[in-house]
Order: structure tokens, then C-alpha cells, then sequence
């Protein structure tokens, strides 16, 4: 039996390590288990932050911050909200992406996320209650790591971005760190690497699919559901064939919410609008073009497109504007291997004169001169120059989002963006990037990451206790990004900047839990009165 003061201790959601007082000491029968000096929270966050700065790689740096999380949950919180935009790249995107691919090597707790594996459904609710012991859960995410941002299939060791997914919820949102659940289904890899990797700490062996794969799933949901029925259950990372089936079988049943289909349309959405401010354009005069048409690029073309018929537009005429490439080249109705989420998005050959030409992106741009192109395709450098002054040869103001993460894997670079179009380029990034210099104006480049917005969509809706999340409180959270940024200020950004998160989260919380009152999916009365008081503050 670990004796009181180690169960403090040693738990992170307690522990308050030198800056617990004299009097705590006394209490909690502490005394003696601590150096005698008592330190406050600032001091702390300071010897840290100098410890944090002395690590020279950045993988060391999300290393140091993962014991500190590990260690003391406040403290973290409390040093990464200070330092939120020098922080998220480390804890979260680009570099969760090497932390992934290092996991065995550098495996160092199991950071409080529940391992599932699907050969064993007879575990599912053992292994919950085992790993909250009776902590009050109020939002899961779950990934089965078969598609880990672009970077594959990383089976067991993709847990990292449920862990870090939920570290941006607190840090942006405040949602209480001991009411969340990160969880790891363990459905095999298809990773060769990993199955070869002698130190692999997953399941060794191939994907299990098809019938016993969902049968899983809907065991797993309903144990959530049975034993957290107030929670949000967030899936992030699954794989494209996966991730669309099972959003579209629970999204009416439960709260949910997949975050690469709706929280990406959101963020696009929400960028489009933020670029349109500055163009001084409209929505219904925009020709879209997704590059890489699998969940996160059919999420966007959804939001955008509902979006259309919101202003008014006939769906059918609405339709008219998308135009979806991925390896096939251009989606027409009688392309081989669609997916249903593509089916309705598809064009006809007989619009086209060239449309057996059709197979690759540059094609496509010189054919149709999109006026907004979305890269989700994970190929690195696919927006070429040739590509982007085509577009920007027959657009003002051209709208490009390379949103493939991480950094390796972006479409293009901002910096070519704007070099290539002579600083008239529109662009959103799905990794962080500075600012950048470009014939005298400072360009701020905004991040259309999801986790510029899940934070506030999922806290307004778990603050609420809504039924679920429906299209309408997706559509006010994106419209609740908009505007935060003065559109007339040269290089301005189309979305808001990372350093405000804390402030922006709560405007889209507030936004989501106002349409889930107005909706009746919710019995709260005041938005937000429940948003504040569910917020979590990082203090002692
Ligand atoms: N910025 C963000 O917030 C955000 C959110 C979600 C996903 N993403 C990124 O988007 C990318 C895709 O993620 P996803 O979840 O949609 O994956 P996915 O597997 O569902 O979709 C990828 C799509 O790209 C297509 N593709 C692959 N090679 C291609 C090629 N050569 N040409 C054209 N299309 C090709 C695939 O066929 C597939 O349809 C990833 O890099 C991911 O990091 C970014
Ligand atoms: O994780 C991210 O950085 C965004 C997104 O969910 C992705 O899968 O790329
Ligand atoms: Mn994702």
C-alpha cells in the first residue's frame, strides 16, 4: 500500500510538490516528504521555465515538459498558458509528430490514457474504471492511431495525440485536467516499422477490420456512454474509411464530435471568412479546390458548402462550386474508389472538354482557376509555384490553405506563398510559422488548426451538457472566430493568433453553448454563467 503522503505525492491531479504550506504539510501528513522551503506557483514556474530553456532540442524540450505534466498537472497548465505560443509547437503540432515516432524509444509513463485493444472488448470497462479511480470524466478522446495527423499508422504509440489534443483543451478552454480521459484503441498497425521494431509496445499485429473492428467500437460507445454519460467523446485520428462511418453513426445518439472532419471544416470555414473580410469578396463568388479529399478535406467542403446554402444558396447550384482532386486526380461520378463522403461532391466528364487530362493538380488549376485551394493531401511540396501563379494569374486575392501536418508535410511553404504571388496570396497554415517579411509589410500568418477551435466547441457543448453537437452550433463556432482580427491592417492574418487562444476559446464556447440553449439540446439557461463556471484556472 502506497502510504498517504506517496499517494499524494505521486498524483499528479494533487500534487502540489514545494509550494505545498506548512499548514498542508501538517494536514495531509506531508511533513518531512518535502524539502523545508515553501515556494509559490510563480517561483516555480520560473525554476522551470529556465530548466524548459536550458534543453536544446526541441523533442528534450516536450520531454522536460511531459514530466512536469507527469509531476504536477497546475504547474504545467500553469507554465503553458504563460508561454502558450512558444509551448503548443512542442507540446502539441509538429513536434507530437516525432514524439510519436519516437514512443518506444522514449516511452516514459503511461500519462493517465486508458490502452484498449480490440482483441480484448471483455476489458473495455475494467480498464476505465482502473485508470480514472473514481475521477468525474466530462471528455474523452480516443484515436486508434491509424491516421496520426499525416504521418500514418503509428498503432499503440499514436496515444500521445489524445494526451496532447486534451492538453490544448485545458490550456485554451480551461476544461479541468482531472475531468479528462485520453484513450488508445489498440486495433493493430499496419505500420511495418512498428511490427519489425523489436522495443514496439503495441499489439503485434495487422489491423483487425471489418465486422469485429465495429463491433468494438459500438461496445466501447456504449461503455462510455453507460459509465461517463455526461462526457464528450472527441475521435481524433482514425482512419479514413473508419472515421466518417462512425461519426455519422453516433453524431445524432450522443455528444461527439470528430475533430479532423468537423473541427477542420470549422477552422476552414472560419479562415475562408477571415480572408474574405480582407479581399472584400464573397463566399458564393468562390471556385474551391480540395487537394486530398479523405476526412479532413471532405469535413471542409461540407462546411463550406452548408455554409453556401445558409446564405441562401440553392444546394444544387452550391455543389457547382467544389471541385475535389485527390490521387485519382479530378473526382468525377465515374471515378474508381470513391468514398461516400466524395460521392455527392463530384463532377461531371462532360463539363469538361479535357476532362481525361484531369489526372493531376496542375491540370486541374489551369482548367478550372480556382479562387480558394485546400491542401489535407499529406504531399509535401505539391503546391507549386507553377500551380500557385497559375491560380494567382486569374484571382486577386487567392485563398491558399497548405493544412497537411506536420511541417514536413505542408503543400507549400507561406513564405513561397506570398513570394509567388507577390504578397496578394491569402494564406493559412496548419503548423505554427512566424511572422514573415515581404516587400516591406509584416505578414502574420494565421493557424487553421483544429485546435484553434475544438477547445471552444467542445467545452461550450460539455459546459451545457448539450444532447450533442449538430451543424448549427459547428456553424456558429466558426462564426464566432470571425472578425477578431482587423482585416484592413496590411498582412493581417485570416484567423486569430495563437497567444489570444485563452480569450478567442471562450467567445467560441460561449457562441456553441448559446446555439445548443437556443436549439433546446441543452436545459441550461444562461451560456455563459455555465461556460464560466466550468472554467479551470491553473492556480493552487
Ligand atoms: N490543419 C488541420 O487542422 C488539419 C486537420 C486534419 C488533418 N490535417 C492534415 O490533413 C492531412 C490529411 O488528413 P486526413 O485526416 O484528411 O487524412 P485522410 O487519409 O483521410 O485523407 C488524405 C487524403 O489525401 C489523399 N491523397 C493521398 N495522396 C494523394 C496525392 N498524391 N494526391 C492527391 N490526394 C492524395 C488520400 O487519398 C486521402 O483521400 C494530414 O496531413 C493531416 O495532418 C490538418
Ligand atoms: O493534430 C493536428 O495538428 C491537426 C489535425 O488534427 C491533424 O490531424 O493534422
Ligand atoms: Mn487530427
Amino acid at each position: 500500500m502506497m502510504s498517504d503522503a506517496m499517494s499524494i505525492l505521486n498524483n499528479p491531479f494533487k500534487n502540489k510538490g514545494t509550494a505545498f504550506t506548512m499548514d498542508e504539510r501538517k494536514k495531509l501528513g506531508l511533513i518531512g516528504t518535502l524539502p523545508p522551503r515553501v515556494k509559490t506557483i510563480e517561483e516555480q514556474e520560473a525554476d522551470t521555465y529556465a530548466l524548459y530553456e536550458s534543453k536544446t532540442s526541441r523533442i528534450e524540450k516536450r520531454h522536460f515538459l511531459m514530466e512536469v505534466f507527469n509531476a504536477n498537472r497546475t504547474l504545467f497548465f500553469y507554465l503553458m498558458e504563460k508561454h502558450i505560443t512558444e509551448m503548443m509547437p512542442i507540446v502539441y503540432d509538429p513536434v507530437i509528430a516525432e514524439a510519436i515516432e519516437k514512443y518506444n524509444e522514449r516511452y516514459l509513463r503511461p500519462q493517465d490514457a486508458v490502452y484498449l485493444s480490440v482483441k480484448h472488448p471483455e476489458n473495455i470497462k475494467e480498464s476505465l474504471q482502473n485508470v480514472i479511480c473514481g475521477r468525474d470524466i466530462r471528455l474523452i478522446v480516443v484515436t486508434d492511431s491509424q491516421g496520426i495527423l499525416g504521418i500514418g499508422d503509428w498503432g499503440v504509440d499514436g496515444v500521445d495525440i489524445a494526451v496532447g489534443k486534451l492538453m490544448v483543451y485545458t490550456a485554451a478552454a480551461g476544461v479541468n485536467p482531472s475531468q479528462v480521459l485520453p484513450i488508445s484503441i489498440d486495433a493493430g498497425t499496419d505500420n511495418e516499422f512498428l511490427l519489425k521494431d523489436p522495443n514496439y509496445l503495441g499489439e503485434r499485429h495487422h489491423r483487425i477490420t471489418g465486422q469485429e473492428y465495429f463491433d468494438f467500437i459500438d461496445k466501447f460507445v456504449d461503455t462510455v456512454e453507460e459509465l461517463f454519460p455526461k462526457s464528450l467523446l472527441h475521435f481524433e485520428d482514425f482512419g479514413r474509411g473508419t472515421a466518417a462511418r462512425i461519426l455519422d453513426k453516433y453524431q445524432d445518439k450522443i455528444l461527439t464530435f470528430n475533430d479532423d472532419i468537423q473541427g477542420t471544416g470549422i477552422i476552414a470555414l472560419a479562415g475562408v471568412l477571415g480572408a474574405l473580410n480582407i479581399s472584400k469578396e464573397k463566399l458564393a463568388d468562390q471556385k474551391f479546390l480540395t487537394f486530398g479529399a479523405g476526412s479532413a478535406g471532405m469535413g471542409i467542403a461540407k462546411m463550406l458548402f452548408d455554409e453556401l446554402v445558409r446564405q441562401g444558396m440553392d444546394p444544387a447550384e452550391a455543389k457547382k462550386h467544389f471541385y475535389l482532386v485527390d490521387k485519382q486526380g479530378l473526382l468525377f461520378d465515374d471515378t474508381e474508389g470513391l468514398t461516400p463522403k466524395q460521392k455527392p461532391f463530384t463532377r461531371q466528364r462532360s463539363e469538361f472538354a479535357n476532362a481525361d487530362e484531369l489526372t493531376n493538380l496542375v491540370a486541374v488549376v489551369k482548367t478550372i482557376h480556382p479562387t480558394v485551394m485546400i491542401g489535407t493531401s499529406t504531399q509535401p511540396g505539391t503546391f507549386t509555384e507553377e500551380i500557385v501563379k497559375e491560380m494567382a494569374a486569374h484571382t486577386e486575392r487567392p485563398i491558399i490553405f497548405p493544412l497537411s501536418n506536420p511541417t514536413k508535410l505542408a503543400e507549400a511553404r507561406a513564405a513561397d506563398l506570398l513570394k509567388w504571388t507577390d504578397g496578394r496570396a491569402l494564406v493559412a497554415t496548419g503548423i505554427p510559422v512566424d511572422d514573415i517579411e515581404y516587400n516591406g509589410v509584416t505578414y502574420n500568418i494565421g493557424q487553421a488548426n483544429n485546435a484553434l477551435i475544438y477547445p471552444g466547441v467542445g467545452f461550450g457543448a460539455i459546459a451545457t451538457e448539450a444532447k450533442h453537437i449538430n451543424n448549427a452550433m459547428l456553424a456558429a463556432a466558426a462564426h464566432s472566430l470571425v472578425g477578431l482580427v482587423d482585416p484592413d491592417k496590411p498582412g493581417a492574418a485570416v484567423l486569430p493568433p495563437v497567444k489570444d487562444m485563452a480569450k478567442f476559446s471562450k467567445t467560441v464556447a460561449i457562441a456553441v453553448a448559446q446555439s445548443a440553449i437556443d436549439q433546446g439540446l441543452s436545459s441550461a439557461k444562461d451560456a455563459k454563467e455555465a461556460v464560466e463556471k466550468m472554467t479551470w484556472e491553473a492556480k493552487y
